[in-house]
């Protein structure tokens, strides 16, 4: 068999992607879906369109090659991650909307969880702080606030899962309920020393150990598509929680290697080893990868407003058409002028942790134009990205000399000649910015044979082109001193 298939499920797309033995992407179909926003800081998906979504992108990749599911060796799949779907095990209907991992409806939950002394319990057993971004408060709302959910649940008759075990559950036609630990490990419920789910998490959470998924490796066959369904019983043998997949689809595997993905958001992550280093100062600890009995770390840092700065000039200011004007812009002055965008739309995440922060323009004078706000909006990104990776820094006591970047908005050369100086390190683009549907494809396809080992695979990465630094000390310095000045008018 020739290819590999991966399933890629974003937050706001899906997108199936054909890919063969080189590695390349031979063939790759992407549709949006709704978002749904009942109420100011609530963001929910319609399981079912999500699911059709994404069953379609799949049918609809192998239409456009005239290859069908029979000509793949695997399914590997990868997904946004903490967005939580509770269903029926009888019907296999879900019982609410997905809960999507923006949305902030349970800040009440975890308050009062704190209020009880959780916190470090929470922190210390999984790695995270005990916030509505993660998928533990979202079961628990569901259970509190749909009708009957809770005595069902307690009856066995509910299950959870993150987008990656709802979508293995529909191609194995409700035969198989499984995670992997990358997943896993963003649910509040999952002990990531002791690699199980804990039950003194789930007492804290009110939340039945019956509706939890079996919990894998990232790299394995967990069951086979559906025949009556899909004509074939296609091994299902990759999954990977998004994030990871392109750690992983970077070949970030050694302890130090670091990728940060410019997409909606920025997620920054460092592969720390076999250590769970626990942050002090607001990053995530994260399971890089289990495979083959063997886990690996991560560091994250998790920035809410990524290449989102760019479309909010595009669709809220309207000063560009598209994306890469913005960057045609930028280019035509030789800095900011002076003017920073503190891309603080959503309060501010690590290491200010200010959630009334709001945005703001600084530094404008008469002569400032849209050309140093394009500026501004794409140094924005860099700034928020080397605020965390001077944490990430100091935490792991790792320097970092080099980064591996992807995602939309690392098209951009002059962000990404702007990160490159800000941080004084290398950047490195590759030539496929897809990693993390690269990233799934070679978790399936190890699993399977269809490749045989890992320097196989580390053959196919290759350079597009590296960013060196180029600015002067003195000049990084005294740039950085203005972002800091800038951010401090927002948080007061
Ligand atoms: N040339 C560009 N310059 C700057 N930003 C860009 C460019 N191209 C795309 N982007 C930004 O990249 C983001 C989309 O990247 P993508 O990786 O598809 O995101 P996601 O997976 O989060 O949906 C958008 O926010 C867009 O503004
Ligand atoms: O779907 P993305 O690419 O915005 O990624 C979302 C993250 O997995 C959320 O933790």
């Amino acid at each position: 068999m020739k290819y590999v298939i991966a399933l890629d499920q974003g937050t706001t797309s899906s997108r199936a992607l054909i890919i063969n033995k080189s590695g390349q992407i031979i063939g790759m179909s992407q549709r949006e879906f709704t978002q749904i926003f009942p109420q100011e800081q609530w963001v929910e998906h319609d399981p079912e369109e999500i699911w059709n979504c994404q069953k379609d992108m799949m049918i609809q990749v192998l239409k456009d090659k005239t290859l069908s599911l029979n000509d793949m060796a695997a399914i590997g799949i990868t997904n946004q991650r903490e967005t939580t779907v509770v269903w029926d095990k009888n019907t296999g209907l879900p019982v609410y909307n997905a809960i999507v991992w923006q949305c902030r409806r349970t800040a009440k939950i975890c308050y009062s969880l704190k209020e009880q002394g959780f916190d470090s319990l929470f922190h210390s057993k999984t790695g995270l702080p005990l916030d509505a971004y993660f998928s533990g408060t979202k079961v628990r709302w569901i259970l509190d606030n749909v009708d009957g959910a809770r005595e069902k649940a307690e009856k066995g008759e509910l299950l959870f899962g993150t987008i990656d075990s709802w979508l293995i559950w529909k191609l194995t036609a409700g035969k198989v309920h499984v995670t992997d630990m990358t997943n896993a490990c963003r649910t509040l419920m999952f002990n990531i020393h002791t690699l199980q789910w804990d039950q003194e998490l789930l007492d804290a959470l009110q939340i039945p150990r019956s509706m939890l998924p079996e919990v894998k490796s990232s790299s394995e066959v967990y069951g086979t598509t559906d025949e009556a369904l899909f004509g074939a019983e296609i091994p299902i043998a990759g999954i990977a929680g998004d994030q990871q997949a392109a750690l992983f689809g970077q070949m970030c595997l050694e302890k130090g290697d670091v990728k940060n993905t410019y997409g909606t958001g920025c997620f920054m992550l460092m592969n720390t080893g076999e250590k769970a280093i626990i942050s002090e100062k607001g990053l995530l600890t994260t399971i890089a990868l289990n495979k083959n009995g063997k886990t690996t770390y991560a560091l994250e840092g998790s920035i809410f407003m990524g290449g989102a700065v760019v479309q909010w000039l595009r669709d809220n200011l309207n000063i560009i058409e598209d994306a890469p004007q913005c960057d045609a812009l930028a280019e035509e002055v030789k800095n900011n002028g002076g003017v920073y965008l503190v891309p603080a739309f959503q309060g501010l995440g690590a290491p200010y942790w200010n959630m009334e922060a709001r945005a703001a323009i600084t530094g404008l004078t008469r002569a400032s134009n849209k050309r140093h706000i394009c500026r501004a909006a794409l140094e924005s990104i860099a700034y928020r990205s080397w605020d965390v990776m001077k944490i990430m820094q100091e935490e792991s006591q790792i320097p970092m000399k080099r980064i591996k970047v992807d995602g939309g908005a690392s098209r951009s050369n002059i962000l990404m000649q702007f990160q490159s100086d800000i941080s004084h390190s290398e950047v490195i683009r590759p030539k496929s910015i897809e990693t993390t549907a690269l990233g799934a494809a070679y978790l399936a396809g190890l699993a399977v044979g269809f490749w045989q080992s890992m320097d196989e695979i580390g053959k196919i990465w290759m350079e597009d082109r590296v960013f060196k630094p180029s600015m002067s000390e003195e000049e990084r310095i005294s740039i950085y001193d203005g972002w800091k000045n800038a951010v401090r008018k927002c948080l007061s």
